[in-house]
């Protein structure tokens, strides 16, 4: 049986006036998983998260945090939070400044400190935060919202504004911690980044959630086709053509779509031609087809 999950949702709805932030959401989260949520600008990723953490109170249905209620103690232990713009005392070092956190945690400094190896800045501990560089200070936000071992982590568009190398750096600390049994459910604009380094996607569109699954289930159900990409042996794309169809792409190429059902019995077809062929690709769907197909916005990379 599969681990009980550590944040359920069901049927949630939040408005604020007259505005339906979030309408009748249900998702839920296991030990382990790397989450994302994807959505445009204002289509309530934020307030799903501060939901979450109880600061905001469902107009209907149930958050469930390890079984127990937003805000509750339980709830507490469990859940931590690394906002998109964390900002701390410039002239505080940053051994200080998680040390400072763990004791609001009601955690010793002491205990703390190893969070600063997990997160990859102890060389920097008894530098000015002030010092840090942009990369180096959501480290440190991480490490801060690691304190007291919380087993669900929400992150709100961690890596926005990090190069691609800090980036990479921060996904392999989330890769590690996922590793070691903490749930992880992030929101992000990078669909490219989400693609490679999550197990489950959720997007929002409009307070509504319109797709949840793995980018495979996600790409089955929107029923996108794989592209296989054929090339002939003896540059004669027009015998290759004539015997598969599909379409010309130059003198030596030929590509068909197929449905993901039907690729294994395509490649068969293509491999019993034999010396006819001289290399073949396969480009299954992306993310931000899958993103354009169920949120109905342009993509481009970018959610
Ligand atoms: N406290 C509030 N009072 C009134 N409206 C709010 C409040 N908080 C959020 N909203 C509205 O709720 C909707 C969802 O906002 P939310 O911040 O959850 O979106 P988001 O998906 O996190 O967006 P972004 O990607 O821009 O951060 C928006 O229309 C926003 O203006």
């Amino acid at each position: 049986m599969s681990d009980p999950s550590l944040l359920d949702v069901t049927g949630l709805s939040v408005a604020f006036g007259s505005l339906k932030a979030l309408h009748r959401v249900s998702l839920a989260v296991r030990p382990g998983e790397r989450f994302a949520l994807l959505g445009h600008n204002g289509a309530g990723k934020s307030t799903l998260f501060r939901t979450v953490l109880g600061f905001v109170s469902p107009a209907s249905g149930k958050v469930e945090v390890a079984g127990a209620a937003p805000g509750s103690d339980k709830a507490r232990r469990t859940v931590s939070y690394l906002p998109e713009s964390v900002a701390f005392p410039k002239a505080l070092t940053g051994a200080e400044l998680l040390a400072y956190f763990a004791r609001l945690k009601g955690q010793t400094p002491k205990s703390a400190m190893p969070l600063l190896e997990t997160v990859g800045i102890a060389d920097a501990a008894n530098r000015r935060v002030g010092t840090y560089s942009k990369g180096m200070r959501q480290r440190l936000g991480l490490a801060q919202a690691l304190i007291g071992r919380p087993e669900l982590l929400l992150l709100d568009e961690p890596t926005s504004g990090l190069d691609p190398i800090s980036r990479g750096d921060f996904y392999a600390i989330l890769d590690r911690l996922a590793g070691e049994g903490t749930a992880v459910v992030l929101s992000s604009h990078s669909l490219t980044e989400v693609e490679a380094r999550t197990d489950r996607i959720a997007i929002l569109s409009r307070g509504r959630l319109v797709a949840e699954g793995s980018l495979a289930e996600l790409a089955r159900a929107a029923a996108l086709p794989v592209t296989v990409r054929v090339k002939a042996a003896a540059e004669d794309a027009g015998a290759l053509h004539a015997r598969i169809g599909g379409r010309r792409l130059n003198g030596r190429s030929v590509e068909l779509d197929c449905a993901a059902g039907d690729k294994m019995a395509v490649l068969s077809r293509i491999a019993a031609l034999g010396d006819v062929v001289a290399d073949i690709d396969i480009d299954t769907p992306r993310l931000d087809d899958v993103y354009r197909h169920f949120s109905g916005h342009s993509a481009g990379g970018e959610a």
